[in-house]
């Protein structure tokens, strides 16, 4: 079975955290005019007092309830409800794995014109757990080994590939790699341990 996530999602949370993600990206490459910056500030701080006069409990926001596992809208990684996340696009899950789309942008920046690593690795980190639970088998990342071949250029669609390569027991084993116009610019492989208790939403 394929999905296409995300699933019913309300149009108002993607649209914010889009507007937000913009904002991030002006925040960073912002001109250094402190006039200006302060004002912006304090026109930031009045929208942000008013989603906080309806804040939720948990910042988990369940989609997709139907398809291959559960995943918050809100997931730092791949979730379109938060700005945080780049987030994940054009995403194929199925039982041989996990395959989707990431463009970073300059707020990801770690080396020149380059993607930080720590990202790099949250996104394999990410599509390990994805491709896994894909393939029946839920389970929580216990070791992450990454290899940077190359620097990973932001700007640019990314291609994500992840998939469940073995289980012997409790422990899952995966690999992952990103890749740029055909060029893998980093691989991963991944020890999971499969949960004993239910299975977090
Ligand atoms: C994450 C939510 C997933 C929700 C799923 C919803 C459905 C799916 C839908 C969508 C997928 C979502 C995709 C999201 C992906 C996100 C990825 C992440 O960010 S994961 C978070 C970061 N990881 C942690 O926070 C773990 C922290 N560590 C722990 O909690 C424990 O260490 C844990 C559970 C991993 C293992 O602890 P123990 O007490 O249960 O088990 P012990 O006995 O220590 O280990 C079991 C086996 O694993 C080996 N092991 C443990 N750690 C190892 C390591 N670092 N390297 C190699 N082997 C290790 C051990 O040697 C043992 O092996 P022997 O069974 O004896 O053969």
């Amino acid at each position: 079975m394929t999905t296409e996530v995300p699933g019913k999602l309300s149009p108002g949370r993607t649209t914010l955290a889009a507007r937000v993600r913009d904002l991030i990206e002006a925040v960073v490459l912002a001109e250094d005019d402190p006039p200006g910056l302060l004002d912006a500030a304090a026109r930031i701080e009045e929208v942000t007092e008013s989603l906080r006069a309806r804040r939720r409990e948990s910042p988990r926001l369940l989609v997709q309830a139907d398809t291959v596992g559960r995943l918050s809208a809100n997931n730092p990684v791949e979730g379109p409800g938060n700005p945080l996340a780049p987030p994940l696009s054009r995403i194929r899950v199925d039982v041989d794995g996990m395959r989707a789309e990431v463009t970073f942008t300059a707020v990801h920046e770690g080396p020149p014109e380059r993607v930080h690593g720590g990202w790099v690795a949250a996104v394999l980190d990410h599509a390990v757990g994805r491709a896994v639970a894909a393939a029946g088998h839920p389970a929580m990342t216990a070791s992450l080994t990454v290899d940077y071949h190359e620097g990973t250029p932001y700007g640019v669609p990314l291609e994500v590939e992840a998939r469940f390569a073995r289980r012997d027991g409790r422990k899952v084993y995966a690999i992952a790699n990103i890749s740029s116009g055909g060029t893998i610019t980093a691989t991963a492989s991944a020890i999971l341990v499969l949960f004993t208790g239910p299975v977090p939403g």
